[in-house]
């Protein structure tokens, strides 16, 4: 694997995003939900960065599975979700690649009476988007390849790593090339 995104650049990464927050939102309530299972260390690192009042939940999204480098159907479930009627909502999630998680998301929360629902992503992969969306906050944009590390995983494995690394095609299953 190769690194795209060392430690150092990811803490000055999420040091920038939780800046900008604390900008936008000053003293209002915020309730940020993290997109289980990628954004459990973005969740975790950015929140104690945050300075509004915040409530802090988790939904769940997935779609790519197994040895699988692309999507196949998304799995969405609320049954995590705190109430959010009333509330301004950010969804968390690691990437944004082709967009069809975050759009499907931002949809089903604001079904659920969120008064305003944005979205913020560490990973933003260039080119491949096929949504009507973009996320309204994102550190970085990377290029076209399947990236681990920093809650990231390949076969459920690499979430642990404290930088992104790029997959080498000879280190993903033959069977999903
Ligand atoms: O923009 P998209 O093409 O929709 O891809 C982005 C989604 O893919 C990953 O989730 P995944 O389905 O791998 O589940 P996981 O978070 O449990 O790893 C990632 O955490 C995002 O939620
Ligand atoms: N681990 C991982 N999950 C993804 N989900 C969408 N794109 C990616 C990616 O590049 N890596």
């Amino acid at each position: 694997m190769r690194t795209l995104i060392s430690q150092s650049q990811l803490e000055a990464g999420v040091r920038d995003l939780a800046a900008q927050l604390n900008q936008q939102y000053a003293d209002r309530p915020l309730t940020v939900l993290g997109v289980l299972t990628g954004s459990v260390v973005l969740l975790a690192d950015l929140i104690r960065q945050l300075e509004m009042p915040l409530r802090v939940g988790v939904l769940q999204a997935r779609s790519y599975r197994g040895a699988a480098t692309t999507a196949g159907e998304l799995v969405v479930n609320l049954e995590l979700m705190p109430a959010v009627e009333g509330c301004d909502v950010l969804l968390l999630d690691d990437i944004f690649d082709t967009g069809r998680t975050l759009d499907e998301l931002v949809r089903r929360v604001r079904a659920c009476g969120a008064t305003s629902v944005r979205s913020m992503v560490l990973l933003n992969k260039v080119g491949r988007c096929e949504v009507d969306y973009q996320p309204d906050y994102s550190a970085f944009d990377i290029p076209n390849e399947f990236v681990v590390g920093y809650g990231l995983d390949y076969q459920d494995h690499y979430r642990n790593l404290p930088f992104v690394a790029a997959l080498d095609p000879e280190e993903i299953a033959a069977e999903s090339l």
